[in-house]
């Protein structure tokens, strides 16, 4: 039997319908979710993407301003404009676009970012409170993979096994704190794991976060799993395909989410969310 798919355009659609009515509402009362993307230098998977998020933004009605610098702005010049967008009442939410340039330090951009905005969930702040339980923004990625999991009944992971492959800061940690948070039982795997398949053929559900094509083939997957693929990889034909050998472990996992159509679009969605809910706590 092959897997049923985790639609990630379909339940986008729907949130952000909800998103879309949320703020109807906010700006009846005069309040209009405002996010900024800041982009630097001209990777040009970035420039996609920062289009993307912009484009998403008109969608749900939220007023958006895109910030395009060239490779040469300096660390100094950065931390500044983040400064005026921290104080920038318009703005509700910052997204620095990564990769920077190898000249800026990421880390401290990030940190400059006010807490209160931080939409992508990368500051310590966001970090450590996910990390103790309390209230912040989740990091979009793994946040939208938990909401692929309500989606399919997945809310309370009371019994289940998850085993996350990958220990980034943006997606494998706060996954693991995720799934943990929701009750699972969570393994953390990673390029120092002695025998990853033995760990993933226990598992109920697989998220692999490791920017690296068949990390997860059919053999290692338990029948009827529910197997999220983080990956975004390029094949040889310049194809976009996840980290799961999807053809293989269709025909074992029980849900299975595709690359694109997947993780990619609700990591939007949640950045939508996240920038709602940051006007939102100022509701007049
Ligand atoms: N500060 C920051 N925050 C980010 O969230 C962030 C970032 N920097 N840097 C780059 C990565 C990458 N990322 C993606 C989001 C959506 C898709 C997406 O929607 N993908 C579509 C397909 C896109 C295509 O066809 O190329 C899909 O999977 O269906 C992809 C990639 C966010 N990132």
């Amino acid at each position: 039997m092959t897997a049923q798919l985790i639609d990630g355009n379909a339940l986008s659609r729907q949130l952000r319908q909800q998103v879309r009515e949320r703020t109807t509402a906010l700006k009846e009362r005069g309040l209009t979710p405002g996010l900024a993307v800041v982009l630097v230098g001209d990777n040009p998977a970035s420039q996609v993407y920062v289009r993307n998020k912009v484009k998403a933004c008109e969608e749900v009605g939220f007023h958006s301003v895109l910030e395009r610098y060239d490779a040469t702005l300096t660390e100094a010049e950065l931390l500044a404009r983040i400064e005026a967008l921290n104080q920038d009442p318009a703005i509700h939410g910052i997204l620095v676009q990564l990769p920077l340039p190898a000249h800026i330090d990421d880390k401290k951009v990030i940190e400059a970012i006010s807490p209160a905005k931080d939409v992508d969930g990368f500051h310590v702040a966001s970090a450590g409170a996910l990390l103790v339980g309390e209230a912040g923004f989740k990091a979009c990625t793994p946040y939208g993979c938990m909401k692929m999991l309500e989606s399919i009944g997945l809310k309370d992971l009371r019994g289940k096994h998850a085993v996350v492959i990958g220990r980034s800061n943006i997606v494998g940690k706060p996954m693991a704190l995720m799934l943990l948070a929701a009750n699972a039982t969570v393994t953390v795997c990673h390029s120092g794991t002695a025998d990853l398949a033995a760990m993933t053929r226990q598992a109920d559900i697989v998220v692999a976060a490791v920017g690296k094509r068949n990390v997860l083939t059919a053999d290692m997957v338990k029948p009827g799993a529910v197997v999220i693929d983080v990956g975004m990889n390029r094949n040889a034909e310049g194809k976009l395909c996840g980290d799961v050998d999807f053809e293989g472990v269709r025909e074992v996992a029980g849900w299975i989410t595709p690359v694109p159509g997947g993780v990619g679009p609700m990591t939007i969605t949640m950045l939508l969310v996240n920038t709602l809910e940051a006007a939102e706590r100022l509701r007049p």
